[in-house]
């Protein structure tokens, strides 16, 4: 049974809001001061990945009542519910499985009393085989040539996960070129498709539901493209495949079913890279690697449902992301890779977070009073530093920080690496001790300022330091060690969502939007103004007429 309890009635909260009054004036400084063992005690080695949370504002009696506030949420039972396939997606009435897409112990998971793996096992087996044919070149375009470059058509999680993938990994990539066009502006598919060969492409059409228009509407574009360069209708099958779960539209779309690879609708969207929708990723850097990718996420999932919350790290990311965002009112979570093949890392948590926890309504369909998801941003380090570190330094706003680096990197020229990873240690330290008035004063003296230019500068260049973040230092970015850290950002996402008692797996607020588009599309025809709308998008269609060709 999935909980819902309202986290601000528990005794743990009210713990918590006292508990945060009690160490408002504790500097991290001074707990580092105080605490030799700090480290030791607030990280978590899981494999090739450790996870240090030890900067952030947190005592033993701080861990001790999130880790309660977990408990009295039912943190436990929920976890149990969503790995046994119970339809914890409630309001589309549907289970969230996919941890199953990577369940390579095989045990079974049940969804309405029917073990799923071998269905899921089938569709792997079929993107093997399949990835094998290309990538070997044993598979043929329609004049015969083998296939030199992928285009993925999808959007959101059809496209965000495989992009990701794709460029975290490209020191795996194997022979062929991989292209994703996402945005229904024609620029995308037109710059996308300048330079490729028809002959020589295949066209990935990945879309869960196969109806998203952005989707669509590249797809036929492909396809005419295709068409309209001596491709005939017999040959699509050789040039287009389907990954999604309606198979009466992928027919209807003219893709013969042998090329579609199924999943199913208890995976949701932005969690679907591990399904068909991976297929991109298979061919892009082989299927060994796929397989690889959904080993690590297997084992953070065991490590997830299996680990006492003390040592389980989802769990005390997540909790610690709810400290900050209800108790601090921090309002977003940067996640700062500093790794330059993970530049899509952020970008893929902002629809895994933001879709998931945006929500304003409980679990018992009330309104909250109180903060859910936070805003995830971020780009890779050390461009960051040059362009906003500014504010997380000395701003007013509160910004938890992840910081994630590898040990190793794929590409160890000169001194690059050590020159990256001095930025990663060195971030974390400034942001935690920051530098005092009385030490600014001093370095001003020693650089010879006057005792009035002291006075003028000094309150400048203080920083209160005090700001927290999770250092995440890897190995090296491999498939594996990739899978681990995006299950467990998904298990994190999870937690939080337990703990505000929302749903974190449907996404109803992206519908109004696309309705209302579908309403204002027609009227965008012809010069004629339009008048039924409020007077700014009245304004804005009617000036748009006038300006159109
Ligand atoms: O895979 P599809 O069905 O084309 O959906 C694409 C994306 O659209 C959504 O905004 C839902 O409409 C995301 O949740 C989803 O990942």
């Amino acid at each position: 049974m999935f909980p819902k309890t309202n986290f601000t009635q528990t005794k743990a909260y009210n713990y918590l809001s006292d508990h945060l009054v009690e160490i408002a004036d504790q500097h991290l400084r001074s707990m580092f001061n105080k605490d030799t063992e700090r480290f030791a005690k607030f990280s978590i080695q899981f494999n090739d990945i450790l996870v240090d949370y030890s900067k952030n504002r947190i005592t033993d009696k701080t861990m001790a009542l999130l880790i309660q506030l977990a408990n009295e949420c039912g943190l436990k039972e929920a976890i149990e519910a969503m790995f046994n396939g119970e339809k914890i997606n409630a309001t589309e009435n549907r289970a969230v499985l996919h941890t199953a897409l990577r369940n390579q112990s095989n045990t079974p998971v049940l969804v309405d009393g029917k073990d799923v793996m071998p269905d899921v096992n089938k569709v792997l087996a079929h993107m093997e085989q399949f990835s094998e044919a290309i990538i070997s070149g044993e598979w043929k375009g329609y004049t015969g040539k083998e296939i030199t470059d992928i285009v993925n058509i999808g959007i959101g999680g059809s496209d965000l996960g495989p992009v990701m993938v794709t460029e975290a990994l490209k020191p795996y990539k194997t022979r062929l070129n991989a292209h994703f066009v996402s945005n229904v502006d024609g620029t995308h598919i037109h710059e996308t498709l300048k330079g490729l060969n028809p002959e020589t492409t295949l066209f990935l059409i990945a879309s869960k539901t196969f109806t998203t228009q952005e989707t669509m509407a590249n797809a036929h574009t492909a396809r005419n493209w295709f068409l309209g360069h001596n491709g005939k209708e017999e040959d699509v099958a050789k040039h287009f495949a389907a990954l999604s779960t309606n198979e009466k539209a992928v027919k209807e779309f003219g893709i013969d079913p042998k090329n579609m690879f199924e999943f199913w609708d208890w995976v949701g969207g932005r969690y679907s890279l591990w399904s068909a929708i991976g297929l991109s990723i298979c061919l892009s850097v082989g299927f060994d690697s796929f397989a690889e990718l959904l080993s690590g996420a297997h084992e953070m999932d065991n490590h997830f449902r299996n680990t006492e919350f003390e040592q389980n790290i989802p769990v005390i990311l997540g909790l610690i992301g709810v400290w900050y965002n209800n108790f601090f009112e921090a309002e977003t979570n940067a996640i700062l890779p500093y790794d330059q093949y993970l530049h899509r890392f952020a970008a893929y948590f902002q629809q895994g977070d933001m879709e998931s926890n945006g929500k304003h309504v409980d679990r018992n369909g009330e309104i909250v009073n109180y903060q859910t998801g936070p805003i995830i941003w971020g780009e890779p380090g050390t461009n960051g530093q040059h362009a906003f570190y500014q504010l997380i330094h000395q701003g007013t706003k509160l910004i938890p920080c992840d910081f994630i680096a590898p040990a190793q990197s794929h590409n160890p020229i000169g001194q690059h690496h050590t020159f990256l990873l001095s930025n990663f240690f060195a971030q974390t330290e400034a942001l935690m001790n920051g530098k005092t008035i009385d030490e600014v004063v001093e370095e001003l003296k020693a650089s010879g300022k006057s005792d009035e230019e002291i006075d003028s500068l000094a309150p400048f260049k203080e920083f209160e330091g005090n700001r927290p973040t999770n250092s995440i230092l890897v190995k090296k970015i491999t498939p594996k060690v990739l899978g681990s850290l995006i299950a467990m950002y998904e298990h994190k996402i999870f937690t939080q969502g337990v703990i505000w008692n929302i749903y974190s797996f449907d996404q109803w607020g992206v519908e109004l939007g696309k309705q209302l588009a579908g309403n204002i599309l027609p009227e965008l025809k012809g010069k004629e103004p339009v008048s039924g709308h409020d007077s700014s998008t009245n304004g804005l269609i009617n000036q748009y007429k006038n300006w159109k060709e």
